[in-house]
């Protein structure tokens, strides 16, 4: 495949890494500065760029006949635009908050456990997120990914950033040095706590995940998530 990267930051270059490896061509790196794009060069694009560039890079790509997989976290505002562009353009998108195969198996242990807990009220649920210094957004696109598993299998109503009530999810955020990415959700009672862990070494899992969706998506049309990709129902 001849692949673009819009983003040739920590993500661009891990994912360029992973696809030689696999045998395709990156044809093109993408930056704000970026004038010119020939979209007729590629077959696919991958967006890990910035929270106030993603639907921009998305809209452009959509307007191009191309298909996109986006990674970037932070523009889920215009999550409905994008899925409404891309059907009105018979386009391509695959949008993760995590392309790791690990933690889209992790979300599925999520809303599995958070069933299976929905009737024990005397749990409190909390979630935690640790990433590196140089993240821009808070929550991470992950832990709310996980919030909304939580939310969607229990009487919670929404997530908030270190605020709770038996309504209210609470999620904090840790920067700390260079953490890939932790995540951890906790169940606790008066008698014990009930926790749930993944701890991403490095980017290799994320960027695996970016290409592999990449690799799907070519002669697909339509709105897709990596649960399609990994075929997990
Ligand atoms: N979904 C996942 O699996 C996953 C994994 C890791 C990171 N992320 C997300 O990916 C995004 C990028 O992460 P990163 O660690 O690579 O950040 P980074 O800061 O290292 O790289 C972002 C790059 O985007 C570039 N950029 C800025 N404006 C741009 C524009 N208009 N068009 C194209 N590129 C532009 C910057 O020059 C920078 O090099 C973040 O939103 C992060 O949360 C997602
Ligand atoms: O390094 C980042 O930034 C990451 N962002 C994604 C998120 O916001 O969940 C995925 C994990 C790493």
């Amino acid at each position: 495949m001849r692949i673009a990267l819009f983003g040739y930051g920590k993500m661009g270059q891990m994912i360029e890494q992973i696809a030689r490896n696999r045998g395709h061509e990156i044809v093109a790196k993408i930056d704000e500065n970026t004038q010119d794009i020939d979209f007729n060069s590629m077959d696919v694009a991958i967006d890990f760029s910035m929270p106030e560039a993603a639907f921009g890079n998305i809209t452009k790509c959509f307007n191009n006949n191309v298909p996109v997989i986006s990674g970037t976290t932070g523009w889920l505002d215009k999550y409905e635009d994008a899925i409404t562009l891309c059907n009105d353009k018979k386009g391509a998108f695959i949008y993760a908050s995590n392309f790791s195969l690990g933690v889209n198996i992790f979300f599925e242990l999520n809303n599995y456990l958070a069933k299976m807990m929905q009737n024990l009220p005397e749990y409190k649920v909390s979630l935690e997120e640790i990433h590196h210094t140089q993240k821009l957004d808070a929550p991470s696109g992950t832990a709310i990914t996980l919030a909304e598993g939580v939310i969607a299998n229990s009487n919670y109503s929404e997530w908030k950033l270190d605020n709770s009530s038996d309504t209210i999810l609470p999620i904090t955020s840790k920067r700390i040095g260079k953490v890939p990415g932790t995540h951890t959700v906790d169940y606790e009672s008066v008698v014990d706590r009930i926790s749930i862990k993944h701890t991403a070494h490095n980017r290799e899992g994320f960027a695996l995940g970016a290409v592999t969706a990449a690799e799907w998506i070519i002669g697909k049309s339509g709105v897709f998530t990596m649960r399609d990709v990994l075929n997990l129902g």
